[in-house]
This record gives C-alpha cells, structure tokens and sequence, in this order.
C-alpha cells in the first residue's frame, strides 16, 4: 500500500504540488496522467525519494518513508530516457544492480547469473544478452531497462512515460506486455504519462492531475463514464461542450431540454458524440440538420446543427448511418442518451 498523504510541492513561487493525497493498494497499477507541467513527474519523483516533499507525508507498506533515501524504499524505476549502461551488455545492465549490493545482500554469481536469465525470459530478450545498448531498437532497450528495474526485486515499480519516446505500433506492444507483466509478478506500479489511452487501457486506476491537484481518482471506466469535472470531460475523450441556461433545475439549449443543473444560471452541458442518438425525423423530438458527414473506418462522425444554431458531433455506427441515409443537408431527429451539466461560467 501506499499513501501520500496531504504532500505539497514548491519550487520558488511555483507549487508544483498542492495538498496531494493519494491511496495505492498492493498490487494496483496506478497512471498518473494530466497535461505537462500539472505535477505527475514530481510525484513520481516523490515517491521514489529523489525529491523531498515541502508538507505531508509518503507511507510504504504501512511505514512512514517521508525521510528515507531511494535505496531505502525498495522502489525500482524506468524513465523515458533512462540510459541504459552502454558499455555494458544487455545481461551486465540487468545484473547491475544485484552486483552492487555490498556483503551478505549481494547474492552469489550464480545466483546472479539465473536471476538475469529468468529477467531475460520474462522481457522476452533471451537471444540478445551479450548485445550492447546501440544494438538494440528502442522497444528493446525500454524492456531491458525494466527488466534492470525488476532485477532488485522492488515492492514498488515507478515509470516515468515508459513508452514515450517510441513509435505507435511499438508502444501499443508494450503496453499489453506492461499490463501482463504487472500481472504475472503482481507489483505495485505507479506510472506517468500525458497519454489518454494508454492510461485507460494500462491502469487499474487512474489518478487525474491538473495544476498540481488531483482532480479524479477512479477506475478507468469511472473516469470515462462519469468525470467528475469539466477538465476530465475534456481532457479525457472526445466531448462537446455546449453553453446552456438552468431554469428551474432544467438545462437548455435553444429550446432543447439537454439535462439537470444542480442550481439557476449559465451552465455547460457536456455530452459524450457517442451519447448523441441520430434518429429518423420525428415530431416528438428535438430536430438537427446534418451539416457535415465523415467516415473514419466502422465509425461516422455528425456534425449536427441544432436549433439556436448550436452545433454537436455524433458517433454512430455506419449501419445507422446507411439506414438513415445520412448526408450533409439532411433533417434528422436527436435524443441525448447522457448529459452532464456544470453550472457557472467559464466551466
Ligand atoms: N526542479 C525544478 N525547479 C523548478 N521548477 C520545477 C522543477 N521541477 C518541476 N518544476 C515545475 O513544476 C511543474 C510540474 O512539473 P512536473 O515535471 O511534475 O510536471 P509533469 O506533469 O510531469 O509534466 P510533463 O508531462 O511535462 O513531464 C512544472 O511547471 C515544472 O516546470
């Protein structure tokens, strides 16, 4: 487990950190993700005892490790430029850290020689052990460097945008692998990335940050589904954000009831494109023409003009599509399957 608990974070006038709280239970893989400079590399860093917070405290497995240095708290790390050792093999960087330790805790050169094996195994490198760093795609070497990382056997695995630096197709590959090796070992790991997906599709949990404050923490689906602010609507998925009035507890939009507000005034209702049901004309729904229709793959997006002049996008499938012949021009009927309104301005 691990709790930060209340922690702050100034750099000059800067807080980089403020007032962070945070519970991780054993075995979780947690992402930390928010836009650059809301404070995620600064937790992690945190965490792994090369900062010291200003204010609160950093609990590991029930003892309280504010003080301690790196090496006290068992934590192994990647970050995304995490140089390997270049004039070491890839089976000498792995061993690293085990042929550093002093006296009885350094285990025997067999010892030492099985566990690089086991690692190799493990990141699925077991052809290239005598290779050097320059010999390696970046792939490669991300996974030796967490194959190091794992090597110290720590209760904690922290990575700083693991996969930041590769192509598409070679962070996706990791990513599985990340999840299945987390999985197989059963660690605790917290991880950093400004990447949407790759928090969704990586993370037990999903801690967002902005401006050094933790805006939602939940399970992926929690945060998707249900975002508890206008910043996570926004900065997770695809949302149209759309001005409205609350009167009477109803929200509106040019005459269309979009949802519930909690109190009077000017609010924005957000609403998911896929939440946005395209429907054949009909007198007892809300009408929009089609203004714009675009065929991405399995997927069509809407551009629906509502009345007032409002405009919103639609997900639909191209079946729906064909069956109502959606075109540009074309009258169509809208029901909002969800809707969330925040209520003030500027949300
Ligand atoms: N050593 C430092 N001295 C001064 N300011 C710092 C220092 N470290 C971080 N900051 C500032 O603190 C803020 C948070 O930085 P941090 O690296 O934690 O953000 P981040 O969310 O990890 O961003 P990114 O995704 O860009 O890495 C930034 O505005 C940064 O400029």
């Amino acid at each position: 487990m691990i709790e930060v608990e209340n922690v702050s974070k100034r750099f000059g006038n800067f807080a980089a950190l403020d007032q962070v709280s945070l519970r991780v239970a054993q075995g979780k893989l947690v992402a930390l993700l928010g836009p650059s400079g809301s404070g995620k590399t600064t937790l992690l860093r945190i965490l792994a005892g090369l900062e010291q917070p200003d204010d609160g405290r950093i609990r590991l497995g029930g003892i309280d490790a504010t003080g301690l240095g790196t090496r006290d708290r068992k934590v192994g790390f990647v970050f995304q430029h995490y140089a390997l050792f270049r004039h070491m093999t890839v089976a000498e960087n792995i061993a690293f850290g085990l042929k550093v330790r002093k006296g009885a805790n350094r285990p025997s050169k067999a010892a030492i020689t099985e566990k690089v094996h086991t690692l190799l195994e493990l990141v699925q490198l077991e052809g290239l052990a005598g290779r050097y760093p320059s010999q390696l795609s970046g792939g490669q070497r991300q996974r030796v460097a967490l194959a190091r990382a794992l090597a110290v056997e720590p209760r904690l695995l922290l990575l700083d945008e693991p996969f930041g630096a590769l192509d598409a197709q070679v962070r996706k590959d990791l990513r599985r692998w990340l999840r299945h090796l987390h999985d197989e070992m059963g660690l605790t790991g917290v991880f950093v990335t400004h990447d949407q997906e790759e928090a969704l599709e990586v993370a037990d949990e999903v801690v967002v940050m902005n401006k050094g404050r933790i805006e939602q923490i939940g399970t992926p689906a929690e945060i998707y589904d249900s975002p508890a602010t206008p910043f996570v609507y926004r900065f997770l998925g695809n949302v149209n954000a759309v001005a409205c009035r609350v009167a009477g507890g109803q929200a509106q939009v040019g005459g269309l009831h979009i949802g519930e507000g909690r109190a009077d005034g000017p609010g924005t209702a957000f609403i998911r494109p896929h939440d946005v049901e395209v429907l054949e004309l009909s007198p007892d729904l809300p009408q929009a023409r089609v203004r714009q229709v675009v065929v991405l793959g399995p997927v069509v997006r809407a551009e629906l003009e509502l009345a007032g002049g409002v405009t919103v996008e639609a997900e639909l499938s191209r079946d729906i599509k064909d069956k109502l012949g959606l075109r540009r021009g074309l009258e169509v009927s809208v029901f909002l399957r969800k809707a969330r309104v925040f209520v003030g301005e500027n949300v």
